[in-house]
């Protein structure tokens, strides 16, 4: 089993995994929040902001947020729905892996009036993390949901970041009224913010660290759409949760689904979607 323990900065519940090899991560039981993924030799790969905030139903600033059951403004919820403000409860637990529950309390159901039941599955591997997203429609009606892994990467220095693997795949450029454009360069690079929704993408993506040497490699099922975010300096300087330099160490890959249409979830049914996050030396 792996233990449920308290975090000593904030108090709240969090559940460490360890591969046998020496792969750790921890995932917060508030939000089933990943918000480290550390490789045998004992590195960090994902990005949490040295000022957010961990006083829920706040969701923290990093890490892996679950989207659900919106992504962005993609429904009528507020932005990115509530699961990454709610507390789940631990279901399932092995040394690897961990299974956190959500079923919408009575408040969450007169804003969103479909019963459903959501599981995060979060496992690690030989310097590999595994999530997996399964909604099932537990009411009588059927409903439409839109969903992300909105994935925090740490990068050494974002002039010498790129995301790989989106060359000719169409966007909505959410800066640009969400208008429909494509992409044309052979990777996506940072000289300002970035944020669009990549639609239909290969399943298979990189963030390329070329300081490091590194490039994280993204696999997705059942996401069909990728967005790509970062705030840069003026919307930095705008986040209370977030360092006005911060924007320079970060890049969002979040496998979603989202511009491609919502999944409709008929009653009794379920959906499910994971991502694969694997590294490789360039
Ligand atoms: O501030 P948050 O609600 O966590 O959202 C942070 C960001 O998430 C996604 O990447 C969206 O595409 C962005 O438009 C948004 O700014």
């Amino acid at each position: 089993m792996a233990e449920v323990t308290t975090d000593q900065n904030s108090g709240l519940r969090k559940v460490v995994l360890k591969s046998p090899e020496g792969t750790t991560a921890e995932v917060f039981v508030h939000g089933a929040h990943v918000t480290s993924w550390k490789t045998t030799t004992g590195e960090e790969v994902l990005f949490v902001s040295k000022q957010a905030v961990y006083k829920p139903p706040k969701a923290i600033r990093g890490g892996i947020p679950v989207c659900f059951p919106q992504f962005g403004g993609f429904g009528p919820l507020s932005q990115h729905g509530f699961a990454r403000n709610s507390e789940f409860a631990v279901t399932d637990s092995a040394p690897e892996s961990v299974t956190l529950s959500l079923t919408p309390n009575e408040e969450q159901l007169k804003l969103f009036p479909h019963p459903f039941a959501l599981t995060v599955q979060v496992q690690v591997g030989n310097d590999i993390l595994e999530q997996t997203l399964t909604a099932t429609n537990t009411g009588s009606e059927a409903f439409e949901l839109t969903a992300a892994l909105h994935t925090y990467f740490g990068i050494s220095s974002i002039d010498k970041a790129r995301v790989d693997g989106l060359q000719g795949v169409d966007y909505l450029g959410s800066l640009a009224d969400k208008r429909r454009l494509t992409e044309n360069g052979a990777y996506v690079r940072f000289s300002g913010e970035v944020d669009r929704i990549y639609l239909a993408t290969p399943s298979r993506l990189e963030v390329v660290d070329e300081a490091r040497g590194r490039a994280v490699v993204v696999e997705k099922e059942g996401f069909p759409d990728a967005v790509v975010w970062n705030p840069w300096v003026e919307k930095a300087a705008g986040m209370g949760d977030f360092g006005d330099d911060e924007y320079k160490e970060m890049v969002c890959l979040e496998p979603a689904v989202a511009g491609s249409g919502p999944v409709t979830l008929q009653p009794g049914a379920s959906w499910s979607a994971k991502q694969k996050l694997s590294l490789r030396e360039l």
